[in-house]
């Protein structure tokens, strides 16, 4: 169907380059970062390979015959499929709870169907189908969400439709005096990337999914990338958009800037495939940076790293990548990198007193006079704060191994590993209590026989006023309840982070997984402002229903 690679089926990577049949943990982790996890967790690493891919459950297609003629002739047979390979390839995302569904072999959320519009109106169209024969439709990007987002769960049962935006993935107009580039859901970052770089441009937007996820997905979750903190999150760089809803075509947006209401455009960032499909988006681009300078820093402590991201933040002066890891974090990180030059470094900082210290890594882009007025003044508020300059080395090699988390994910479950991650945003007086209080939870509900889980985290994006928090969990798989271990500690975690000031989610967006959250924060009345709306465009409910909005 698509001319993009697809994503492996029980883990991360493109399809045929990556096995789906586990992997070696010896051939991924050093030897001094198995030695740290097996002497945190108590953990013995033991081979738990997923299932073969043909061993996959998947049920009977319910689309009727009658419905699929009726999408037939709308996009044609070939766009219309119902075969098990194209099925399982849009079964969910990618969470810890997607991927252990898949390799224990359960693929129940497969959607019923798969089809690809190629058009806004062919999307419109599709929609007035839909809506016409009781089919549940799931917007379908890259497949990445963490959230649940493509569970496809209905509570009228109803057969669930994929909509695939694959064939959406062109550039369909750049207007360069504007900085304007308008482009198909579907299209991937790099494809985009590639495409803007003939022309000198960049529109930056780099989160660790990147490989795969695409505009659509990025603009119905309202995203943030690596660089979000200079570039801005991706809801700050969509300009414009056009959403195909069940009762008509919304175009949104009017650059550079109007006042004509409040902002529809709004409402549809961050509607997670509710209240219709996205089907073009234009996005405000910039040149590409004529120099780039990343580098790693040390803080004695936490609190202080914390203190001189907020002085910097207040000064105007966060970098465009910024990443605070906490001392777990920190320690794992060093453990990871190999080689002389990772040896001496730990030694220095061990005689440098921050053997236990927090890495913060730094990133600038741009004009380079421009980054070395930043970076000089930048510079020296972090040594006021008590920080040492570790230097390039180390802003380079985060940046060169800055998307392989997710392949080293599949084999630490592979071996026996439960391995998660969780985000929020606070405020800068709040951060410090969120950070203790999903900490707690989380070892709390995950310790077992003694043997504690190991919660890393980092500040992943700076703001004014406050700085998102995102944690990294691993611990002994309880493998003979796995589904219920994650389940009650992310209840724990989530609870306590709405209850210390944090956001639901500063990134990963509401899903299934948090809609039960969603009214705590944005209350009842709230919740009946985003129903009415839907019940306006999507009277019948099939757009999503089973993500975003309580019940
Ligand atoms: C390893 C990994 C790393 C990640 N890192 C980051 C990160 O750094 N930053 C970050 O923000 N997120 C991250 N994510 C989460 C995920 O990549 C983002 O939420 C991303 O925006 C999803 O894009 P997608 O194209 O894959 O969307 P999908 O997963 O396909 O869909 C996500 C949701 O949006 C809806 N949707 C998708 N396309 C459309 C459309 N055209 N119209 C309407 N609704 C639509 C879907 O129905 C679904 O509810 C990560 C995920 C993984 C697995």
């Amino acid at each position: 169907m698509p001319d993009q690679p697809e994503l492996t089926i029980q883990g991360w990577g493109p399809a045929p380059a990556a096995p789906d049949d586990g992997g070696d943990l010896a051939g991924t982790l050093p030897k001094a970062a198995r030695k740290h996890l097996t002497r945190e967790l108590g953990w013995t690493p033991r081979p738990t390979p997923p299932v073969a891919v043909d061993q996959i459950r998947l049920t009977e297609s319910r689309l009727g015959e009658e419905a699929r003629t009726a999408l037939v002739g709308l996009l044609g047979e070939d766009n219309v499929r119902t075969d098990r390979e194209s099925r399982l390839r849009r079964a969910g995302g990618k969470s810890y709870l997607d991927l252990l569904r898949r390799r224990e072999g359960d693929a129940s959320d497969a959607p019923d169907a798969v089809v690809t519009p190629g058009t806004t109106e062919e999307t419109a169209a599709l929609l007035a189908a839909c809506s016409e024969h009781g089919l549940v439709v799931v917007p379908f990007g890259g497949g990445t969400s963490v959230v649940g987002g493509l569970a496809g769960m209905d509570p009228d049962d109803r057969p669930s439709i994929a909509v695939d935006l694959s064939r959406m993935a062109s550039v369909q107009s750049l207007d360069v005096p504007s900085s304007l580039v308008t482009v198909g859901p579907g299209m991937r970052g790099p494809a985009l990337e590639e495409e803007l770089a003939r022309e000198g441009l960049t529109f930056g937007h780099l989160p660790q999914s990147w490989e795969f996820a695409t505009i659509g997905g990025y603009a119905a979750t309202r995203s943030a990338g690596q660089a979000s903190t200079g570039v801005g999150r991706f809801d700050e760089l969509v300009a414009g958009l056009t959403l195909a809803t069940p009762s008509g075509v919304l175009e949104v947006g009017h650059p550079p800037a109007t006042a004509a209401g409040p902002d529809l455009l709004g409402l549809a960032l961050g509607s997670e495939g509710t209240l219709g499909v996205i089907t073009e988006v234009t996005l405000r681009v910039r040149p590409r940076p004529a120099a780039s300078a990343y580098e790693g820093w040390s803080f004695r402590t936490w609190p202080a790293g914390l203190a001189a991201l907020q002085r910097l933040a207040r000064h105007d002066l966060l970098p465009d990548v910024v990443r605070l890891s906490d001392a777990d974090e920190t320690k794992a990180n060093l453990m990871m990198a190999s080689g002389a030059g990772a040896k001496a470094l730990r030694a220095s900082l061990r005689t440098r007193g921050h053997g236990e210290g927090c890495l913060l890594v730094v990133g600038w882009e741009g004009l380079p006079a421009l980054i070395r007025a930043r970076q000089r003044e930048a510079s020296s508020l972090l040594r006021e704060g008590g920080a040492i300059r570790l230097g390039r080395r180390v802003g380079d090699s985060w940046k060169k191994h800055r998307f392989e988390g997710p392949y080293v994910r599949d084999r630490l479950m592979d071996g026996g590993l439960l391995v998660e991650t969780l985000e929020t945003a606070a405020t800068w007086s709040a951060l410090p209590t969120v950070y203790d209080a999903v900490r707690r939870a989380l070892r709390e509900t995950l310790t077992r026989d003694g043997r504690a889980p190991l919660v890393m985290t980092h500040v992943s994006h700076g703001y004014p006023t406050g700085a998102s928090l995102y944690f990294t969990v691993l611990a002994d798989r309880d493998d003979d309840l796995p589904i219920q271990q994650w389940l009650s500690a992310k209840r724990a975690a989530t609870d306590a982070m709405l209850a210390a000031g944090g956001t639901l989610t500063h990134h990963h967006a509401v899903g299934a997984d948090h809609r039960p959250w969603l009214e705590r924060e944005i209350g009842p009345l709230g919740v009946e402002v985003l129903k009415a709306v839907k019940q306006r465009l999507d009277p019948k409910g099939i757009c999503n229903p089973g993500v975003l909005l309580p019940d």
